[in-house]
């Protein structure tokens, strides 16, 4: 488990709106990616197209190549929900889904597929994805409670469980922590620590704080003014974009001197 992820001048576009242009951008396997950069510069857009997502927005298409060890994910012949099975997503609000059990939420990508499992596979799926998100031993004795009976943490472990139960090789997050409080903040964070022993994992954040403690890598985006396309400005180690970036915009953004 766990892919390179390599973009080849890649252009996200919302119809003829050019939203992103031009990114090329390496990614390792077991490594965690935070992109940053101010609001509208493309980071969510980008991080869409990691997993076909973007294209669920009618007329939102993408050019170039986006490559997973050596598979273009836009190939032709390559089915989206593939792809998103390979490359989870974690959004910016909990949602599970609020009738179903905690059992079932996280079994829901199977479901979804239609695939058939034991009881006993299922068992044991449950009980990996639950510990593998940190959340086994806070709802072992309530897993046919609904999932909305949890805390705003506790959901958005549930949501990662529902994400690795499916042995996905990315991990994809979209300000996983924006509507948390600190404490399931932290829990997140831990966890994403974790996470990058058996997957990649790129995080939007708008919490350069939050970059800097989570990240080995950090890319920035900016965008020169509204209506243009947001640019990948710098990708680095995460110390030295917050410490020695290269690129002025970039220094200008870490250390507040933005705009
Ligand atoms: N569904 C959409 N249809 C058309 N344009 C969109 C859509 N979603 C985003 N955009 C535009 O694409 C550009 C990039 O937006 P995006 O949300 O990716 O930026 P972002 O860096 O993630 O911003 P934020 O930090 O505010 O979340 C913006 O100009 C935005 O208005």
């Amino acid at each position: 488990m766990s892919k390179r992820i390599q973009a080849k001048d890649v252009n996200v576009y919302y119809g003829d709106f050019l939203a992103v242009e031009g990114v090329d951008i390496q990614i390792e396997p077991r490594t965690v990616t935070a992109f940053i950069g101010p609001s509208g510069c493309g980071k969510t857009t980008f991080l869409r197209s990691i997993n076909r997502m973007h294209e669920v927005i009618p007329g939102a298409h993408v050019s170039g190549q986006m490559l997973l060890d050596d598979d273009d994910i836009y190939g032709p012949g390559v089915d989206p929900v593939n792809v998103r099975g390979l490359v989870g997503m974690v959004f910016q609000r909990p949602n599970p889904f609020p009738t179903m059990s905690i059992r079932d939420n996280v079994l829901a990508g199977y479901k979804i597929n239609g695939r058939r499992l034991s009881g006993s596979a299922a068992d044991e799926i449950v009980e990996r994805s639950l510990t593998g998100a940190n959340l086994w031993n806070e709802v072992k004795d309530r897993l046919d409670r609904p999932g909305s009976g949890l805390s705003g943490g506790q959901q958005q472990r549930l949501c990662i469980a529902r994400t690795i139960a499916v042995e996905p090789e990315v991990i994809l997050m979209d300000e996983p922590c924006s509507a948390l409080d600190p404490i399931s903040t932290l829990a997140i964070e831990d966890l994403i620590e974790e996470l990058k022993e058996q997957y990649t994992v790129v995080i939007v954040t708008h919490n350069m704080q939050q970059a800097a403690r989570v990240s080995d890598k950090t890319g920035f985006f900016n965008i020169a003014g509204t209506g243009k396309p947001g640019h990948l400005i710098e990708y680095d180690d995460t110390e030295r974009i917050f410490s020695n970036p290269a690129n002025k915009q970039t220094e200008d953004y870490v250390s507040g001197r933005f705009g």
